[in-house]
């Protein structure tokens, strides 16, 4: 039976994560000030800019010589700025107008991230297809994605749907838009008929209740731990008839000691796998600021599945993210962002 547990809780940080939010030992060169002030434009709705635009991180830009200015979302960027940096995540078709506008009139203006490449994460269809092309397979380990399928179809032919296609029952429906959060957990053929199309069904994936969110930032790789859905076991598909709406629980940073976990399910996946991951995933969607939701098969050490990827996530709760972000920032504007990957992990 799935719980309505905190999904998304954070259960636990890296030391290292810790001590380098301290600014204590970090091990990528940290960008020269620039000469002059680097202006970062940003367009974000006030619910992201409160949460990503705290003291902490102006007051860390401020020191290296960064500053954060509002952007009029319904003026032409021309009339505002000068900028060297936009950083956005708005929807709307007059914001994406005035940004091209922008861009082609401004070609050395950094825009994160283009919204031609911001495009692929829209959907939970689009979003996983570059790590299922990619299948990645190495030493450290295997990175797949569950098996899904798009439905747009009337609810009755679900059932026939997910049989032609050879998913295997629980399966998580997800809306097709990833902006929406609101997901359920179909057990049996008959609950399948009771979702609402267009959506996506994905083949749930035992993995212990822990999941990882590998947040990205250019070259940048930091992994924290969530609680997750617990296990589902035979029991639980005969007992269970219906869909189970889970609720979507972005639940603040919570410090939980490791010892609480079982440790084959909460070790962090291999750097090395995060890292080839993290760099293809990189050049083939064009991107610099996403986070990858990824889960480990509960009985296995290193088959691995992602089921989500998001634009811009929170980075607010990310450990030390203001000293990742200026420091990234810093080396867009040097323009050479030659950075040595930083990781920081408690256990590599
Ligand atoms: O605000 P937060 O901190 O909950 O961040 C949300 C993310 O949570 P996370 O950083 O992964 O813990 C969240 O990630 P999940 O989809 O929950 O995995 C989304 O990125 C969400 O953006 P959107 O609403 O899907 O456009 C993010 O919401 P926005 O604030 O970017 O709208
Ligand atoms: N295929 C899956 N197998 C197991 N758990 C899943 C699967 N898909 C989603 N979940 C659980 O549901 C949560 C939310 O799913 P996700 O795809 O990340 O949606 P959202 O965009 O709302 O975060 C995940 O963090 C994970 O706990
Ligand atoms: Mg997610
Ligand atoms: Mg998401």
């Amino acid at each position: 039976m799935v719980s309505g547990g905190c999904v998304g809780a954070e259960v636990e940080v890296d030391p290292e994560a810790a001590a380098a939010a301290a600014g204590v030992e970090r091990d990528e060169a940290v960008a020269p000030a620039p000469a002059r002030e680097l202006v970062v434009g940003y367009a974000l709705t006030s619910k992201k800019a409160k949460s990503f635009l705290q003291p902490k991180l102006r007051g860390l830009a401020r020191k290296k010589g960064i500053l954060f200015v509002a952007i009029d979302h319904k003026r032409p960027l021309s009339d505002q700025g000068p900028f060297d940096i936009v950083l956005h995540k708005l929807t709307g078709k007059g914001w994406q107008q005035l940004l091209e506008e922008y861009r082609e009139a401004h070609p050395e203006v950094t825009v994160l991230d283009p919204p031609g490449a911001i495009a692929h994460l829209l959907d939970r269809q689009s979003m996983l297809q570059e790590v299922s092309e990619l299948d990645l397979t190495d030493r450290y380990g295997k990175v797949r994605v569950p098996k899904q399928l798009f439905v747009n179809t009337d609810p009755l032919s679900i059932p026939a749907a997910v049989t032609r296609a050879g998913l295997s029952l629980p399966l998580v429906a997800k809306p097709l838009v990833a902006k929406s959060h609101e997901l359920s957990l179909a057990y049996d053929p008959t609950s399948l008929t009771q979702l609402e199309p267009p959506l996506v069904l994905q083949e749930f994936v035992n993995h212990g209740g822990v999941m990882f969110k590998v947040y990205i930032v250019g070259d940048a790789i930091r992994v924290v731990r969530r609680f997750s859905l617990p296990n589902v076991d035979e029991g639980d598909l005969s007992n269970n008839a219906g869909v189970f709406r889970f609720p979507r629980v972005s639940c603040a940073a919570a410090s939980a000691d490791d010892a609480d976990l079982d440790p084959c399910v909460a070790e962090l996946p291999p750097r090395p796998l995060l890292e080839i991951l993290a760099r293809e995933l990189r050049r083939r969607l064009g991107l610099r600021l996403f986070n990858i939701d990824m889960i480990r098969e509960h009985g296995t050490r290193d088959r691995f599945y992602v089921i989500d990827m998001n634009y811009f996530p929170g980075y607010g709760k990310m450990p030390g993210y203001e000293h990742v972000f200026t420091d990234f920032l810093l080396s867009l504007s040097q323009k050479e962002y030659k950075r040595r990957p930083s990781y920081s992990s408690g256990e590599w």
